[in-house]
């Protein structure tokens, strides 16, 4: 690459990309999610969730903490709640990722059952790596692994252990890690301190929302964190120094959203202002991640 190539759209979608840190329900794009519902306006007129395209119109990245949690709840989950949509939404996703020249993806998402739909978790899981399993024997270009997360505002203990073990259980068919993600100003991480020792000893990868925001950032909930001897961490954001200077020394990798912290106002300022500038001069390795394609 000679350094006066224009960097400019055209250009970020050809270089071959690797993403780590993709919540899969965040991943769906507008568009596909209208479809689903479209088609269960279709099927029952009095579906009374809104179109997709009128309550995020192309182009809207004004969300925030305090809203983007309530996009999954309220709109997402609504209607990728049957297989079909699960298996829909999730090939719509991948094919965006390959489009956009991702190589190689590690996909996460929360095994979420809907026992109202009959839906189990093993359900769901299943769902979504027969898809990824079509996939890959469709197009044979991008390389893709799962991450299976749990939710601190929602996981009991007893739900993290199932979750855990349907980690175990899948990683012959390509389950790499586990996660804790959430509304970050919920829930208490010390729960899963045994959970996530089982991951770990079954030699899962181990990658930490980590000091997201200022109430996620409290030396207290760091502390635990890396007691978990996590492999990666997401978001880096409310990091005090003695913690900046333990990650450091233990080289962990990070997972570094700037279009997510930027639109989401997770950080003061804008693209120059990202913290990317300073752990860049460490020996951290760094992954530039998009989160979630809704924040582009
Ligand atoms: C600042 N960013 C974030 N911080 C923490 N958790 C986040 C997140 N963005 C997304 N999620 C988590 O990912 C789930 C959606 O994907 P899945 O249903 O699992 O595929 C959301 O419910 C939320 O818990």
């Amino acid at each position: 690459m000679s350094l006066s190539t224009l960097v400019d759209p055209e250009f970020t979608k050809a270089l071959p990309k690797v993403e780590l840190h993709a919540h899969l329900s965040g991943s769906i794009s507008r568009q596909c999610l209208h479809e689903i519902w479209q088609r269960k306006k279709t099927e029952d007129p009095s579906f009374t969730v809104e179109d997709p395209l009128v309550l995020m119109p192309p182009g809207k990245v004004d969300f925030t903490l305090q809203t983007f949690f309530s996009v999954f709840s309220k709109l997402i989950y609504q209607l990728c709640n049957d297989l079909e949509s699960l298996a829909y939404a999730t090939n719509s996703a991948l094919e965006d990722f390959l489009n956009d020249g991702v190589c190689y993806l590690e996909l996460r998402t929360i095994p979420r059952p809907s026992p109202e739909a009959n839906i189990t978790r093993e359900d769901y899981l299943n769902t979504i790596l027969d898809t990824v399993d079509k996939f890959k024997a469709r197009t044979q270009e991008m390389s893709v692994f799962l991450i299976l997360a749990l939710d601190r505002g929602h996981t009991t203990t007893s739900e993290a252990r199932e979750i855990i073990d349907l980690a175990i259980a899948n990683k012959p068919r390509g389950v790499v890690g586990v996660d804790i993600c959430g509304n970050p100003t919920r829930g208490d991480v010390t729960l899963y301190r045994d959970a996530f020792a089982r991951a770990k000893d079954h030699g899962l990868g181990l990658t930490l929302h980590f000091a997201e925001t200022r109430a996620s950032g409290t030396p207290a909930e760091l502390a635990t964190l890396l007691s978990f001897q996590p492999d990666r961490l997401g978001h880096v954001i409310h990091v005090p120094d003695e913690f900046k200077r333990e990650i450091i020394r233990r080289r962990i990798g990070l997972e570094l959203c700037m279009s997510c912290n930027v639109h989401a106002k997770l950080i003061d300022g804008d693209f120059l202002d990202h913290h990317f500038g300073e752990w860049r001069h460490t020996d951290c390795p760094i992954a530039l991640c998009v989160r979630l394609p809704l924040d582009i």
